[in-house]
């Protein structure tokens, strides 16, 4: 019986370094992630998570090694153009327009997207629905959060990049955000979060990226010491 061939990953990133001003951020990196896989970033301040994802994004180029979707560098213009069709970006920088709407700041992402009728019942999914109609200068925080993490669904690309998703979210916006990973990897989606914070993501790949600095004494050591 011939062999048959184990499927190209999706996502991989093939022995991976990062420059930004001429210092290196991420070392050798090797990834591979399938349909429906997930990746947790973790590591201290400064670590290179948000590089790593930016990389991703395609806003910087990795300085060595290559990342490859479905076996093509994404680095060319002609795959990059297919690439960034397939990727949901959240990062800390929320781009909330504060004289929108809540409902017009998760809409217009969607009709950019060319989808309609996604945004009501994302924001509802989210517990944004009472808030649809009210200006988006009104959100907290954690609501702010929830309004990208609506945009998520709205859109619903194939790659999900999120950038300390959870931070700001309560205890139901966390259990949310573990929801919509579990049901989007479901349908073969794939994330990628750069976290601090505990996340529940089943069978996740754990990448904890190395410190960049030699650690020096921080305040809590020195509060552990009693020779101080
Ligand atoms: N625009 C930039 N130009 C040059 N260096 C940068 C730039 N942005 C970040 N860096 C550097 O890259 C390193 C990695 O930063 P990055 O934001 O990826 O870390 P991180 O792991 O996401 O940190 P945090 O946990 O604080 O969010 C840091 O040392 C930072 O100073």
């Amino acid at each position: 019986m011939p062999l048959r061939k184990p499927p190209i990953p999706r996502l991989l990133l093939n022995n991976v370094s990062c420059m930004r001003n001429a210092q290196q951020i991420l070392r050798h990196v090797n990834v591979s992630l399938h349909d429906g896989g997930a990746l947790v970033l973790t590591g201290t301040n400064g670590s290179g998570k948000t590089t790593f994802l930016r990389m991703l994004a395609g806003f910087s180029r990795p300085s060595a090694g290559e990342i490859l979707w479905n076996g093509h560098d994404i680095t060319q213009s002609g795959i990059f153009h297919q690439y960034k069709l397939q990727l949901n970006w959240l990062s800390l920088k929320d781009a909330v327009k504060e004289k929108f709407t809540v409902l017009d700041n998760v809409q217009w992402f969607e009709v950019l997207e060319g989808k309609q009728g996604r945004s009501l019942p994302a924001l509802e999914f989210m517990g944004l629905g009472r808030l649809a109609n009210e200006k988006a200068r009104m959100l907290s925080m954690g609501q702010r959060k929830r309004l990208q993490l609506a945009r998520l669904l709205a859109i619903d690309r194939p790659i999900w990049l999120l950038d300390e998703p959870s931070v700001a979210l309560d205890d139901e916006g966390v259990k949310l955000l573990e929801y919509i990973i579990a049901e989007h990897r479901k349908k073969g989606g794939i994330v990628i979060v750069a976290t601090h914070l505990t996340i529940d993501i089943e069978d996740a790949m754990i990448l904890r990226l190395p410190p960049r600095f030699p650690r020096r004494m921080t305040l809590v050591d020195m509060l552990d010491r009693s020779d101080i």
